[in-house]
């Protein structure tokens, strides 16, 4: 036992946080570089970024883990864990949960660019988690860096102590080994109790064709070995480890995890379902009694329609959902049925990053067109007779006369700002339907400013306008803050007299007829001339309140495309299968893929 102990005081659990591209995933790579966990070829391929998609995008969406040894001034050798977070204000949660599996984390602050919205909303979520913070001040290689007045900031805004805070250039490898040292003096080491029965923190897991579902935990009292009996606290389930490993950084078998231990268990698991992020494991037979503090069962906000263009890919489509769903227990599906766009699926995500990336994956690594329908929030309608019902999708959307009142939910949404664009963010979020909470000036030249704004204005082009309007330099965070009662409306859109439900849409009463007009008009430039004439009408209940008209062809241009020009069609049919022209055959108006997304680039 004493050994466990006097192992338990070497290790360290950290990680990093910064705001996206502040250099995060650079850092990480030094560090492994630098602790000999990876040599330079396989430095190549991130390891800590591992899917294509993320690398292109330049974000990191999976959390991982890795164990490095370090052997440090003082002449002992230490287990550093660096527990990787997620850089997307999507997933909050999954950041949570895996700083609560670390003691420390390093503060990673661009030099020229200071702190950002998601360097606070991270912070926060560190001292939450009751971690020792270590400021680093990354890119002082920069002729742009301006450390002191960076180190000021951190110092002024967020309150640490920055005279320790290391200077570093992630890229061209400066300030590594100072890091290590302070991670290894200042990170406390776990605390913990191996006498005590097994409490261990599921933060993250992944789905393995041949092993089950791998759950990475990180061991907070007892031990765990291979043969336990373990229980999953907040979902109940049993399963029978079959071996436990560490991340070396490649998936490595071990005999025990012990107190402190960051690692993975394989135990027969066939959902992800059932290993939550956050919940607790324990001893079937000696369970702890309580649960670890902070598991919450996450819930998609955001909800869209999946619908294959070719009809024929339905079955594929539901194979791929199946599969991603198998490493992704936020992703949600249900079958739906659309009468515009036949059959397909309404699937809910955890915000509209998630759900790109979710679109993005089945048309790449599945290739299957889609035509995805404008995202929507989660509305509570009140009837009437009492009953409240959860609608994620406009066409289910009950008449007006059953209904009492609609609740939206809201967003408390921070947005850190140069001066000069104060202006430029209070009219951008008063467009949005959002209320000023306060503003807060972080020095002389920046402020952070606070709306509480509709979740609903948010999933539309709210950070495209953000970003545009202040010329990239607004940095943008925001939490769900509640639901709030709204003056609601079904907006329902006519093509050629009839409805189609995918374009139906929620809307604000005061700017339905505004909204109306806009989308009539954005819909006749988007819906391409047919043999006849068709009418564009947007109503709200069976009132209408706005009206277009797409002309219908002239002659020669019909035969041109039509005629008895094969080849020329053939190559219309191909390029709407590449995707590249998607239309769907809507009653008998050929109706383009953009036109179900219009309803999001519209501004009132
Ligand atoms: N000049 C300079 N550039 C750096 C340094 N560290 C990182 N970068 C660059 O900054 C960009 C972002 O770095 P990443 O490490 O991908 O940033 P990140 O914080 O991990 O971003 P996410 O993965 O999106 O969270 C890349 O182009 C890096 O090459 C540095 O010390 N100096």
């Amino acid at each position: 036992m004493t050994d466990i102990r006097a192992r338990q005081r070497k290790i360290r659990n950290f990680s990093i946080i910064a705001h996206i591209d502040h250099g995060k995933s650079t850092l990480a790579d030094r560090i492994l570089e630098y602790t000999g966990a990876l040599t330079t070829r396989e430095m190549q391929e991130q390891v800590l970024d591992q899917m294509e998609l993320e690398r292109e995008r330049g974000i990191t969406i999976k959390l991982q883990a890795v164990a490095l040894t370090y052997k440090a001034d003082d002449g002992e050798e230490y287990l550093l864990n660096l527990i990787d977070t997620p850089g997307h204000v999507d997933f909050t949660y999954e950041v949570s949960r895996s700083l609560a599996a670390c003691e420390g984390a390093l503060l990673v602050v661009d030099a020229a660019q200071g702190i950002e919205a998601q360097t606070l909303a991270n912070v926060y979520l560190a001292l939450d988690n009751d971690l020792e913070i270590l400021p680093v001040i990354n890119k002082i290689d920069l002729p742009s860096a301006d450390p002191d007045r960076v180190k000021q900031e951190v110092e002024d805004v967020i309150g640490l102590d920055t005279s320790n805070a290391v200077l570093a250039s992630a890229k061209a490898g400066i300030g590594i080994k100072e890091i290590l040292e302070q991670v290894v003096l200042s990170v406390p080491a776990p605390q913990g109790d191996p006498d005590q029965p097994l409490k261990a923190l599921i933060f993250d897991s992944h789905y393995d064709p041949y092993k089950g579902v791998i759950v990475y935990v990180r061991v907070v009292d007892g031990k765990i070995k291979s043969g336990s009996k373990i229980k999953m606290m907040a979902t109940g389930k049993t399963f029978e480890v079959i071996e436990v490993g560490a991340f070396k950084p490649r998936m490595t078998i071990v005999d025990e995890l012990n107190v402190g231990d960051v690692g993975f268990i394989v135990a027969g698991i066939r959902h992800v379902g059932d290993t939550q992020v956050g919940d607790t494991v324990t001893d079937a037979k000696n369970p702890t009694p309580e649960p670890l503090p902070g598991y919450r069962k996450i819930n998609p906000m955001v909800y869209c329609g999946l619908y294959p263009i070719e009809t024929s890919d339905y079955v594929d489509l539901r194979e791929a959902l199946e599969k991603l769903q198998l490493n992704d227990a936020s992703l949600s599906f249900e079958p739906e049925t659309s009468s515009a766009l036949g059959f397909g699926f309404r699937c809910g995500f955890l915000g509209l990053l998630h759900m790109d990336v979710i679109q993005e994956r089945i048309e790449r690594e599945f290739n299957i067109p889609l035509i995805t329908t404008a995202p929507s929030v989660i509305y509570h309608v009140t009837l009437t007779n009492g009953e409240v019902m959860q609608i994620d999708n406009p066409s289910n959307y009950p008449e007006v006369g059953r209904i009492d009142f609609v609740e939206e939910p809201y967003v408390k949404a921070s947005i850190i700002v140069p001066n000069d664009y104060v202006g430029t963010i209070m009219e951008l979020c008063q467009n949005k339907r959002g209320e000023y909470v306060n503003m807060e000036y972080l020095d002389t030249t920046r402020v952070t400013i606070t709306y509480e704004i509709p979740l609903s204005e948010i999933v539309y082009d709210f950070f495209d306008q953000l970003k545009s309007s202040t010329k990239g330099y607004a940095s943008f965070d925001y939490e769900l803050s509640g639901y709030r009662q709204s003056n609601l409306a079904k907006m329902d859109i006519l093509l050629n007299g009839e409805q189609v439900d995918a374009l139906s849409f929620i809307v604000h009463r005061d700017r339905a007829y505004n909204r109306g007009r806009i989308i009539c008009e954005k819909l006749r430039e988007l819906i391409p001339r047919q043999m006849f004439e068709v009418p564009i009408q947007a109503s709200v209940g069976t009132k209408v309140v706005a009206r277009e008209t797409v002309k219908a062809m002239r002659k020669n241009v019909l035969a041109k495309c039509y005629g008895g020009d094969i080849s020329r069609k053939r190559k219309l049919l191909e390029k709407q299968k590449e995707g590249k022209k998607r239309m769907k055959q809507v009653g008998n108006v050929e109706v383009p893929q953009e036109a179900f997304m219009a309803v999001l680039k519209i501004d009132d």
